[in-house]
């Protein structure tokens, strides 16, 4: 792209902010008015017309996708590749310097990332060391208050807690296990960050070194950086005075996690930064736009925008109101069938949910409807079971230290080592200040294992030191291919049989597939073994790209990870009190705000359609509740909004058992039953069919069952049987 049409696709003030003469920049503007797209061409700009060397600016983007895209987009509006920029999450670009500096930071060479699931055992694991009753010490509620506190920039000795014995325990926890970590070269997420800045903290010329080659600086998703990642950027950037960063403080939706809006004031001051106000919207019609903009309006304390749009109108939002889940779920699915019979793609069209539990029943719809579909970000190819599991064997023979890793496997496949070897184990590393492994070492040496777990235990040590002898002079996928089949975890996910475990084979066969498409990056990795930089690559990926990356699919996601995003066609699904918003949010003025600002995330990612469902009842587990629908839903203006409701469109519901001689007659569209036909319900046992509603696969009757009064029961499901 030459210079011209770098800026030719802008409006006047986006202009204004690519081209600005370089100084603290923040844009501040609502949901699609370009924010991310100013971004990408301002880097284009530094690069081409300032001149600027790829290799002093540093971008920071909220997911690791969203870095590849960014990256891919600066590079062909360049028309050239970026080598030497650096692009990544808050997380990716901490690591990267930990790497770069792992002496400095006083880490091993093999350190290795701890994800969430992880982090969770080990304190688990720390709360029963320290002999700490587990229900009145929670393992989640203290992971919460370590990333919390490290979050903060918090290491135990800076936490004042002498008069607060509860304080005190959970800084105990706290220290407890960052001495494991430490032991075991394990980084969690937060530790991440809080090390990538007390690195520079401790080590002012390598500080330096940074501030004078970073000398522009770009941060996307502003609004939703937590103190720690404040705190890191005010260290790098604010020497230069180079810093742009964009932001809707309407879309600020991490508060749960550490985020703070404050921040964008904060940045304002602290680097005296101009502030550049982008307000119309490219993404969304006028009616999806204006919906989004009426329901921001019941939060307080906004900073405030406008933001209007050149677009029609456009469709009306459509609002389902479902009878029930699998109701929601078949109308979803058969609205999308539709939308692909009209001539458009799969790619197009998102459902967006609020927690990642709710994508089970609409999984299941789309099968039915052999829709393709994939899901962004949620049950995460590096996250499952049998990937973790191999992964785990990986880690270990990478680094025998790894206690997180030796936990997972010791007795994944089962090989006969019982709780209480373990405990004994965990005793020995703990009075020994050593690890697992080598606590398995020293026990089997001093013959401190009884007869039968000195066996089990000899077993997998030998195991584990044998996979390595075995493969360490292979390539990375034969390795991996390697372990797999000699682990014994091959042999085990066979025996499961069924479905799944066929889904877990093509996992694990697809893992190899993963380490022989792996590529090292040279700057960072090169000194590493591509097993160790595979490995790390995991953890942090977490495979935020799915494994049928081409095919033409439906997106699933959670309304949090859809930030950024947009799609033609929207559905957001289970618009329930209790759901969303959520329970827990409902008496807290706060987090409702917060949710509130995540339904306007939602709606804004719609361009063309967009459509909110709730349903009347919902099993939630396993019992049905009636909810009533989310107050979101009232807040938007009537005039955007057109019902769509099954009732509506069929003959009038009855609700007695008699009926007239010529609607007794009538089968109703084809289901096979007739009005006032006797029936038997596998459950409900005899009954009479009283009404009907909907249409096609979305029929539904009433039944008045001798014993158990009336219901509706979609056809399709019910399984009636006319007797
Ligand atoms: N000046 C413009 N002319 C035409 N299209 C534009 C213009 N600016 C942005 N767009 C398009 O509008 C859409 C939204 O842009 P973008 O994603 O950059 O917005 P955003 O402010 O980052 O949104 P969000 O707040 O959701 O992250 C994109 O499809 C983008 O290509
Ligand atoms: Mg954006």
């Amino acid at each position: 792209m030459d210079v011209s049409e770098l800026l030719d696709s802008l409006n006047d003030k986006q202009r204004d902010a690519v081209a600005a003469p370089s100084k603290n920049m923040l844009v501040l503007a609502g949901a699609g008015s370009g924010k991310t797209r100013v971004l990408v061409h301002r880097i284009a700009w530094l690069v081409q017309v300032e001149q600027i060397s790829p290799h002093s600016i540093l971008s920071v983007t909220f997911t690791n996708k969203a870095a590849a895209e960014m990256r891919g987009r600066v590079e062909q509006s360049i028309g050239g590749n970026i080598h030497g920029m650096w692009v990544g999450t808050f997380h990716g670009l901490a690591h990267r310097l930990l790497r770069m500096h792992f002496q400095e930071a006083k880490l091993p060479q093999t350190f290795q990332v701890l994800d969430s699931d992880d982090q969770l055992r080990m304190i688990k694991r720390v709360v029963r060391s320290l002999q700490l009753d587990e229900k009145k010490w929670p393992a989640k509620q203290a992971m919460y208050y370590i990333n919390g506190k490290k979050d903060e920039g918090l290491r135990p000795q800076h936490i004042d807690c002498q008069f607060d014995p509860t304080e005190q325990t959970f800084v105990k926890i706290y220290q407890t296990y960052q001495d494991t970590c430490d032991r075991a070269g394990l980084v969690d997420f937060a530790e991440l960050l809080l090390r990538a800045h007390e690195l520079w903290l401790n080590n002012p010329i390598l500080l330096e070194h940074y501030q004078q080659r970073f000398t522009r600086i770009l941060v996307d998703e502003f609004q939703d950086t937590n103190a720690i990642q404040y705190a890191w950027l005010n260290m790098l950037g604010k020497k230069h005075g180079n810093v742009m960063i964009v932001g809707d403080d309407d879309q600020s939706i991490y508060g749960w996690r550490g985020a703070k809006i404050e921040n964008i004031q904060r940045f304002v001051k602290d680097f005296d930064a101009e502030t550049i106000r982008l307000e119309q919207n490219y993404r969304s019609t006028a009616n999806i736009l204006n919906a989004a903009n009426a329901l921001i309006t019941n939060n307080n304390n906004r900073l405030g925008k406008d933001l209007w749009t050149e677009d029609d109108a456009g469709e009306t939002i459509s609002l389902y109101t479902a009878f029930n889940e699998i109701d929601e779920a078949r109308f979803i699915s058969g609205r999308i069938k539709q939308w692909l019979e009209e001539g458009n793609s799969l790619d197009d069209v998102a459902l967006l949910y609020r927690s990642n539990a709710q994508s089970r029943l609409l999984e299941e719809a789309l099968l039915q409807a052999r829709l393709p579909y994939r899901i962004y970000g949620g049950l995460r190819f590096f996250e499952r079971q049998e990937i973790k599991d191999a992964l785990a064997y990986l880690r270990l023979i990478n680094n025998r230290n790894d206690d997180a890793s030796f936990e997972r496997i010791v007795n994944t496949p089962t090989r006969g080592i019982g709780n209480k070897a373990l405990t004994l184990i965990r005793d020995c590393a703990r009075s020994q200040g050593s690890t697992l492994w080598d606590a398995c070492l020293h026990m089997i040496e001093q013959n401190e294992l009884a007869g039968r777990s000195a066996k089990t235990i000899k077993a997998f040590v030998d195991l584990i030191v044998q996979l390595e002898d075995d493969s360490s002079n292979l390539n990375l996928d034969q390795q991996a291919n390697h372990v797999i089949q000699h682990s014994g975890l091959k042999a085990m996910y066979q025996a499961e049989k069924g479905e799944r475990a066929a889904a877990r084979i093509e996992n694990l066969n697809e893992l190899v597939t993963a380490c022989s498409t792996y590529e090292v990056d040279p700057e960072v990795e090169d000194e590493l073994t591509p097993l160790t930089a595979f490995l790390t690559h995991a953890s942090l990926e977490a495979g935020e790209s799915q494994a049928d990356e081409y095919e033409s699919a439906v997106q699933l996601m959670t309304l949090h990870s859809a930030k950024g995003l947009e799609f033609p066609l929207v559905f957001i699904v289970g618009m329930e009190e209790g759901m969303f918003p959520s329970q827990q949010s409902a008496e807290d003025i706060v987090r409702l705000e917060e949710e509130r600002r995540l339904c306007y995330v939602g709606m804004t990612r719609a361009m063309k359609k967009l459509y909110l469902t709730h349903a009347e009842s919902r099993r939630l587990y396993g019992q049905e509740k009636y909810h009533r629908q989310s107050r979101f839903l009232k807040e938007i203006p009537d005039k955007f909004i057109d019902e769509i409701r099954m009732k509506n469109q069929v003959a009038k519901p009855k609700t007695t058992g008699r009926f007239s001689n010529t609607i007794t007659m009538e089968t109703f569209e084809n289901t096979g039953f007739k009005l006032g036909q006797q029936v038997m319900h596998q459950k409900f046992g005899e009954g009479v069919v009283l009404n009907f509603e909907g249409t096609g696969a979305q029929s539904r009757v009433q039944v008045n069952f001798s014993d158990h009064g009336t219901k509706w029961l979609v056809v399709a499901y019910a399984r009636l049987e006319a007797i």
